[in-house]
């Protein structure tokens, strides 16, 4: 025995050796292959649900005596049927509608026209109180338990075999879907996806006075006039705004009432009645005012200030015009409203990014509104689906690009001497300094632009800063948080900024705008929103059969 056995045995290992990891490699990608196969199979089926139409077959006679004489309703909303049939017929099924879109009928009526319990699994208290007080205004006997949709729960209802599970969700993405699928064990479901265009809802952007009488003053007409004898919501940012605002309203002869979180509930709740009773025509409020209300008529909503995201604006606006009537939804814009509101968002995970994308939705008024909250939703609507219910839309606008380069160099010049005076400018002092007002130390000759008007200086400000050409710097103080504009990343990189798109809706034109060939419109659309990273607040609700079973999860 000798080395060359020793040699001979390593040799024999490594051989083995290199089997194994061909044979684990090879097992590895069986394993991928299964799960592909798995997944295929799955899609295959949720596929082949897609493309039978639930719409034709009732499974259910008592369906449509139900809907009338139980809950006073004609006809259903698209996707309806299809989700009450779908889990009539003992099939599995997500539904994805928008906020108001009636959802819980799609798990109320088929609980009360087939036999055994629904049961609702809810995470929030208040949409558990919501479902109860809707139900027994209907007089359809309902109690409430204490649960909430942990893993467990889910677990708990995969006890009752062969019972069909709706998932209805106001918000999700492609991969929420498959997660949660996964959780519910319900892979290979038929999934229907509602539009979350709401036709009805006229959406428009207003330019806010920037002294507060002449802005009750425009308050006050379109309260009088425009929504004569119509209901409405004004949201505005703060409770003290709320406050000022109805006082300002009520001072001029409208029939409004303050509606925020720290009125007593007894108080909020007699508001609330005598709103919906007509008696007040609209509600200033914060958006406390948010959750839970459910009046058909509000065929108004106005922003005092704007929404902190477009997901909230979407949410706040969408309270509108509920009984599929037209409805307008107003959101008055300045620029000193942008401080006010990423000041309070900044220290949120992604708070200045979402605001960015309300900020956009304002600024950019050379594009349809409703493509704007189409983007937002991972949507793509056409002209056809906003049929000129914008403000975009009902007019025929002349659309020009201007090349933003000389101003953003004035705007760089400008903060590089207040910062080699260790100043620091706010939003507001930049656009005074660089209209050539302000402390004349920090002015600069050559970046003055003194034939803009402020909106349009204002404008092209909130356009950098969404743009990344500039952005906010946070400060504390003791009583407040200020936020100051620097170079932003771009700038930084020494790149140009982004056009900025005019239209006559916006601004005319002025004489030292340089005007963008429409060739280079492509490249401009860097000023995308960007896509909502956020999916906290999806909301699941799941339904059973025999016994009937909902599962609602909130998190937001
Ligand atoms: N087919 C219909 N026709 C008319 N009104 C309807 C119809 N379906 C539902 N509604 C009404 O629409 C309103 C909103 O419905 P619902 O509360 O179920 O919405 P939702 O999708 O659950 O909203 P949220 O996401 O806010 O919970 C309710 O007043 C409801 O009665």
């Amino acid at each position: 025995m000798g080395d060359d056995v020793l040699e001979d045995i390593e040799r024999q290992i490594q051989e083995i050796n290199s089997k194994i990891n061909r044979l684990s490699s090879q097992r590895e990608e069986l394993y991928r292959l299964k799960e592909q196969i798995k997944n295929k199979i799955l899609e295959d089926k949720s596929t082949a649900l897609a493309q039978i139409d639930w719409n034709k077959k009732s499974f259910s006679s008592d369906l449509d005596m139900c809907l009338k004489n139980t809950f006073k309703i004609n006809s259903l909303r698209p996707y309806q049927l299809p989700a009450m049939n779908c889990t009539l017929s003992g099939t599995d099924c997500i539904l994805i509608m928008p906020t108001g879109g009636g959802k819980s009928l799609c798990y109320q009526l088929p609980a009360l026209i087939s036999k055994g319990v629904t049961l609702v699994v809810s995470p929030l208290l208040s949409l558990m109180e919501d479902q109860i007080m809707a139900l027994e205004k209907l007089n359809i006997p309902a109690k409430m338990l204490s649960a909430t949709s942990s893993k467990e729960d889910v677990n708990w209802i995969h006890n009752f075999p062969a019972t069909p599970i709706l998932g209805v969700t106001a918000t999700a993405t492609s991969r929420v879907i498959k997660d949660v699928q996964k959780i519910l064990k319900i892979e290979g479901c038929l999934i229907l996806k509602a539009s979350f265009n709401r036709p009805n809802l006229f959406y428009e952007v207003r330019s806010k006075p920037p002294v507060q009488k002449e802005f009750i003053d425009v308050l006050s007409k379109l309260l009088k006039n425009d929504f004569k004898n119509q209901s409405g919501i004004i949201y505005t940012m703060t409770i003290k705004d709320t406050e000022e605002l109805a006082k300002d309203l009520k001072n001029a002869g409208i029939r409004v009432a303050p509606y925020h979180a720290n009125l007593d509930a007894p108080i909020r709740s007699k508001i609330h009645r005598k709103w919906v009773s007509g008696e007040y025509q609209a509600v200033v409020a914060t958006i406390a005012f948010g959750m839970g209300i459910d009046k058909p008529d509000v065929r108004f909503v106005i922003h005092h200030c704007i929404s902190k995201s477009m997901e909230n604006f979407y949410q706040e606006s969408g309270r509108a015009g509920r009984d599929d009537k037209p409805a307008k939804c107003i959101v008055f814009w300045r620029f000193a409203d942008l401080a006010r509101q990423s000041s309070m968002v900044f220290t949120e995970n992604t708070g200045l990014e979402n605001l960015y994308g309300m900020i956009r939705y304002c600024v950019d008024s050379h594009r349809c509104r409703r493509k704007l909250i189409a983007e937002h939703f991972d949507e793509a609507w056409e002209a056809q689906d906003c049929n000129k219910m914008c403000d975009h839309c009902s007019k025929t606008l002349d659309v020009k690009r201007i090349d933003l380069t000389k101003y953003g160099k004035n705007i760089l010049s400008i903060l590089s001497k207040a910062s080699s005076l260790d100043s620091r400018l706010t939003g507001t002092k930049l656009v005074d300094i660089w209209l050539g007002k302000g402390p004349t130390n920090l002015r600069v000759k050559e970046a003055t632009a003194s034939d803009l008007s402020r909106e349009r200086a204002e404008t092209i400000i909130a356009h950098l800063l969404v743009d990344g050409f500039l952005k906010e710097d946070f400060h504390f103080t003791p009583y407040s948080t200020i936020s100051y504009i620097t170079p932003g990343d771009k700038a930084a990189a020494g790149l140009q900024p982004s056009p900025l798109e005019v239209s006559k809706l916006g601004f005319s034109l002025s004489k030292d705008d340089i005007v963008v060939p429409d060739t280079d419109i492509s490249s401009s659309k860097s000023d995308k929103p960007k896509k909502r990273k956020h999916e906290s607040n999806d909301e699941i609700k799941t339904f059973k059969k025999k016994p009937l079973v909902i599962i609602d999860s909130d998190s937001d």
